[in-house]
């Protein structure tokens, strides 16, 4: 296969007070959110001055990514399209096909496999392409990354340098956090199910390994949203910091190893609401940086890359069962969407 353009995919955020509910209700369509849920989270986005750090972040990752391909040989031109906020998808693919793209590679800035984190993305291309009808460009979305050598690294240096700011001689307990999802989507995520969490206990494993963590680590969950009714990932991170406290730790490094960067879900969820709850039971709390754009994160996109251009063999920690987009049926989570309703 020959390939003509890449195009980076993303979730979009609003870059301004008025932007947060239409972006709001774009990625709640049909999904069955509570009202009080989505007004509380207007009022994250709120004090942030309407401002999510998502489409900032993509476009310094695209610059980053640009200069580092075009100066390791990589002369495809690079396309931006989000899920939720514009730049949407959908224009971008129709620039594609507007310059004569017939295949592209498509990066989605989430390492791990779920129909949240892969497969939807996968549906919203299909859907763009089905927009601009029959003589749409081909596009076909990376493996997922959670286990490759770069992805890694990322996370140890920072948590490396992050335990190193710890005082010595403190009670500390590692954590490591992600975006929490329902089980029910967890059981359908991967070639046997529960591969969501499944990859992150892996990747989690290796950051604490290479950041020469000797003690215990925990993963758990946060930002859960949707009825209270249906069950999702636990526990959550507020819950298991109350734990911790109970057992005497006096400090907890948080890693956020879902995040690639400084989500409201980061900005919020853990800089505020978790470091409120550690405060609350006097716990003192640091809190990993992302990955952002650092030169792991671009070196392990142009790898991804170059998978697919010069057919180089995946640099791959671990043997866990993860779906290829690119073998329909594969992954069992893009029957999620069907199955939820
Ligand atoms: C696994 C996962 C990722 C990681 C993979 C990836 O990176 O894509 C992720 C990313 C993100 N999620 C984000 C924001 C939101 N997610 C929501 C809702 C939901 N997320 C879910 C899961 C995930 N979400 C799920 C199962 C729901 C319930 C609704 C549904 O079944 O689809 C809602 C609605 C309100 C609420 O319910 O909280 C919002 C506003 C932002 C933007 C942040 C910013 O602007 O800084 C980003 C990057
Ligand atoms: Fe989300």
């Amino acid at each position: 296969m020959t390939y003509d353009a890449i195009l980076l995919v993303s979730f979009g955020g609003p870059e301004g007070p008025d932007d947060v509910l239409p972006f709001l209700r774009n990625v709640t369509r049909g999904r069955g959110i509570p009202d009080e849920r989505l007004s509380a989270v207007a009022e994250h986005y709120q004090h942030f001055g309407g401002v999510s750090p998502m489409n900032d972040w993509c476009r310094r990752l695209l610059a980053a990514m640009r200069e580092d391909f075009s100066a390791h040989g990589i002369g495809l031109p690079i396309y931006w399209g989000n899920r939720n906020w514009p730049p949407m998808l959908v224009d971008a693919v129709s620039d594609m096909h507007a310059d004569g793209v017939r295949n592209a590679i498509a990066i989605a800035t989430s390492a791990f496999g779920s129909y949240s984190s892969c497969a939807q993305y996968i549906e919203d291309i299909g859907a763009a392409r089905a927009a601009i009808g029959e003589d749409a460009p081909n596009i076909e979305k990376v493996r997922h990354f959670f286990d490759h050598p770069r992805f890694i690294d990322s996370f140890a240096d920072k948590l490396r340098t992050s335990l190193a700011e710890v005082a010595a001689g403190q009670k500390t307990r590692l954590v490591f956090t992600s975006h929490s999802i329902p089980n029910r989507m967890e059981d359908t995520s991967g070639p046997i199910g529960g591969r969501y969490s499944e990859q992150h206990r892996l990747a989690s494993q290796l950051v604490a390994e290479s950041a020469g963590w000797e003690d215990g680590w925990d993963l758990v969950w946060q930002s859960r949203s949707g009825p209270p009714t249906v069950p999702w990932l636990e526990p959550d991170i507020n819950d298991h910091i109350a734990d911790l406290a109970a057992q005497g730790y006096e400090h907890v490094v948080v890693c956020p190893i879902g995040f690639l960067s400084d989500h409201i879900e980061v900005l919020w969820d853990l800089d505020n609401e978790a470091k409120e709850t550690a405060e609350k039971h006097g716990v003192g709390l640091t809190r990993v940086p992302t990955p952002d754009v650092d030169q792991h994160l671009v070196a392990l996109l142009r790898e991804l890359v170059l998978e697919r251009t010069q057919g180089k063999p995946p640099r791959r920690l671990s043997g866990l069962p993860t779906c290829d987009p690119l073998v329909e049926g594969s992954c069992p989570a893009r029957g999620y969407s069907s199955i939820r309703r």
